[in-house]
């Protein structure tokens, strides 16, 4: 995946800019910054959520898989049911080994609604492993999770760059994932650098 001089904003406010970096099959970069400064902007315009301000993102749609929160999760909908439909949806994944992967064998019969927090955090990661896509995208993956559940986390990501895939991190803890850092305060848009509606902002030195 790569980002070509990228230039993003939320609610029409730009917010970073001269962003260019690739990130090659079988890696990981991590997105690190102060709450506020744009990581979820950036993940939505790499994934095609939004458009970008300037620059380009290759490749987009359908290599890309964006999650790792229980958004689109069906509530009535039992743990397995859900990885059912996201399966069948995307066309294809072992719904036995998601659940494994994941600790949720046991809780497969209970209704997403039910679910504790790190537990629907849970199911939300083990979506990703049924996509069949090989960009994941993560915004905060290990918020609710415990201990253990952030090791197979990690694990999960080590098997998918292991696979040739990609992963794309937006977090504030150290998730032990061997990745590049992209320190996002170095490409922040200074504030009075915009005028109207035109783009003018600049990176931070
Ligand atoms: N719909 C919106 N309209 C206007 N401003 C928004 C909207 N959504 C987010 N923002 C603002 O855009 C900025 C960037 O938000 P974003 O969620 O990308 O930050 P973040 O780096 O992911 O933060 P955090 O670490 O807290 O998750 C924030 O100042 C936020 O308040």
């Amino acid at each position: 995946m790569a980002a070509r001089d990228l230039a993003v904003a939320r609610g029409g406010v730009p917010l970073l800019a001269g962003l260019s970096f690739d990130v090659a099959p079988g890696s990981a970069l991590v997105l690190t910054g102060r709450n506020g400064i744009g990581k979820t902007t950036l993940l939505r315009t790499l994934a095609g959520l939004q458009p970008p301000l300037v620059g380009e993102v290759t490749p987009g749609g359908d290599r890309i898989a964006y999650g790792a929160h229980a958004d689109g999760m069906k509530g009535t909908l039992t743990v397995a049911e859900n990885l059912a439909f996201w399966a069948k949806m995307h066309g294809a994944g072992d719904i036995a080994a998601a659940l494994e992967a994941f600790q949720l064998s046991a809780l497969r019969d209970r209704a997403a609604q039910h679910l504790s927090a790190g537990q629907r955090r849970r199911l939300g990661l083990a979506r990703m492993l049924l996509t069949g896509r090989p960009i994941w995208l993560l915004d905060e993956p290990t918020v609710s999770l415990d201990r253990d559940s952030v090791l197979r986390f990690a694990d999960a990501v080590r098997a998918h760059l292991g696979g040739g895939g990609i992963a794309v991190l937006a977090s504030h803890v150290d998730l032990g994932i061997e990745a590049q850092v992209l320190e996002l305060e170095a490409f922040r848009v200074r504030p009075g650098t915009v005028q109207g509606d035109v783009f003018a902002g600049e990176a931070v030195e």
